[in-house]
């Protein structure tokens, strides 16, 4: 009260402490249930003890093996057991690299990084960067699950707080890279609830993949998983043409030549075999196809008539191999006899955007929609290869149910071409660097984590083996003398 007036107090601001529900019990029941708790805090202890020998066997192990020989051998011994394991361990390492590396030495640093950067800043970085959630007094903070160090990067596992969404992570990649020294950060949704983030220390990618040697084995082509180059985690790169179409995009000097070749050279005892047709439209004038002609049943230079009707060709074959497949069947198959066509389009703004002549544009953009739209059930993949990703050529990007992004100039490009949302999960494709051409990220419809993969490099010389590998075979006649024998 003020003289007359009531002046409300200011509000409590201060946090009631939460007293534990059973210390409000009377003293007679604490005293008969202490037993029960205290059974039941061992029983935890017991179960912790039991998942950390479980999760960390070797550690363990090894410790109460050196414990062992410490007490028996003393000083000496332990000495002895220290020599003996490095001693096998570096045969080891020099017999099979990539066991060592995954069985022994990824956990050694797995437990190292948990140990010396992940527990001891967690509860600090979580709350800088505004992870972590007040309420009620009580602290929600994500939980850090397991760790999994792969050299070139750490694989962490969250588990977030309750009213947050993965949104949120990928909102601080960039802070949570710094703070756990990291070059950059990435998110991955694992299930509900369960996040990934993926802390990269160096690129995997850096040296250029080589292309395997060519052969002569039709078999090995699997027109649903084409081997084009190595993913960062060391797989091969698939990529699906049976059934998808394929969209590459890269700044010049990106690599989209070798994402091209590595498709032709792939595909190259196929196409040897009749099996697979390539038809090409080059409208550089033949600087990226006109490297190996003979790989193509059909090629066009230029992006005027010729090139509009050959895309007008395909357009009606695919509508006529499809009248005759609907209803037999659903999917094109070897069994048909049939060749599987790969129509590969090296500049396809160039004909959609670029071009002058208004009718052709049109005919072009209504042919390639014919393809990629129905060429998927007759055994037609469209490969279109663009520069420059504007809103003319993007309008198209739904029809290619594979997207391939190489270097690319700015953020807004990377979700022009993979779409929304995707750079948020860590395709970076404007931060490829210029030093690694051919690198890219790849978003198939469907599968919801884009990958980041190489192409293989396909050099001049690889190009030159090619066209030897595909020509035609030539019948070179014997001269002969007079009397039948070959002439010398
Ligand atoms: N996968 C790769 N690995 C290593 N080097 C590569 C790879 N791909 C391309 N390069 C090199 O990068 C350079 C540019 O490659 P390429 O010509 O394929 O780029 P591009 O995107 O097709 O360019 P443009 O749009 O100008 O045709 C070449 O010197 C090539 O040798």
């Amino acid at each position: 009260m003020k003289g007359h007036r009531w002046v409300d107090p200011a509000p409590f601001e201060g946090y009631r402490p939460r007293v534990p529900w059973w210390a409000y019990l009377p003293w007679w029941l604490k005293l008969v249930m202490l037993p029960f708790a205290l059974a039941w805090l061992t029983v935890r202890l017991v179960v912790r003890l039991g998942l950390v020998a479980v999760r960390y066997p070797v550690s363990i192990i090894g410790l109460l093996t050196g414990h062992l020989f410490y007490v028996h051998f003393d000083w000496w011994g332990l000495a002895f057991l220290v020599l003996v394991l490095v001693g096998a361990l570096t045969i080891w390492a020099g017999l099979h690299r990539a066991s060592f590396l995954w069985h022994c030495w990824y956990r050694l640093l797995t437990e190292w990084r948990r140990l010396t950067v992940y527990v001891p800043q967690w509860r600090t970085v979580m709350r800088l960067a505004e992870l972590t959630k007040d309420s009620r007094g009580r602290e929600y903070r994500p939980k850090l699950r397991r760790v999994r160090s792969e050299g070139w990067r750490d694989k962490v596992r969250v588990w977030m707080i309750p009213a947050q969404s993965p949104g949120q992570w990928e909102a601080r990649r960039d802070n949570l890279a710094h703070s756990f020294n990291a070059r950059s950060c990435r998110v991955r949704v694992l299930k509900p609830r369960v996040l990934e983030l993926d802390f990269i220390h160096s690129d995997p990618l850096a040296r250029p993949v080589s292309a395997p040697a060519l052969t002569d084995d039709v078999t090995a082509v699997d027109l649903k998983r084409v081997v084009v180059g190595r993913t960062e985690t060391g797989r091969p790169w698939r990529l699906r043409l049976l059934g998808s179409q394929v969209l590459v995009v890269g700044v010049p000097g990106a690599g989209k030549g070798s994402v091209l070749w590595s498709i032709v050279w792939q595909l190259a005892p196929a196409i040897k075999a009749g099996l697979v047709r390539l038809v090409g439209i080059d409208p550089k004038g033949g600087m990226e196809l006109g490297q190996c002609p003979d790989a193509f049943d059909k090629v066009v230079y230029d992006n005027g008539p010729d090139a509009v009707a050959l895309l007008e060709e395909i357009a009606k074959e695919v509508k006529e191999r499809a009248t005759r497949y609907r209803g037999i069947r659903r999917l094109w198959a070897r069994s048909t006899g049939e060749p599987f066509t790969v129509l590969i389009v090296d500049e396809l703004a160039d004909l959609i955007a670029y071009q002058s002549d208004k009718n052709l544009r049109e005919r072009a953009a209504r042919a390639i929609q014919t393809i990629t739209s129905q060429g998927r059930a007759p055994g037609y993949a469209v490969v279109g290869l663009v520069q420059d990703p504007r809103k003319e050529v993007v309008s198209f990007r739904h029809l290619f149910t594979t997207r391939v992004a190489l270097r690319l100039d700015e953020p807004q490009q990377v979700d022009m071409v993979l779409g929304d949302g995707v750079r948020q999960r860590g395709a970076a494709a404007h931060e490829i660097s210029e030093n690694t051409p051919g690198v890219a990220w790849l978003k198939e419809d469907g599968r919801r984590e884009p990958e980041r993969a190489r192409a293989f490099h396909v050099t001049d010389a690889d190009l030159v083996e090619l066209g030897v590998f595909l020509a035609p075979a030539t019948v070179h006649e014997l001269k002969t003398n007079h009397d039948g024998r070959a002439a010398a």
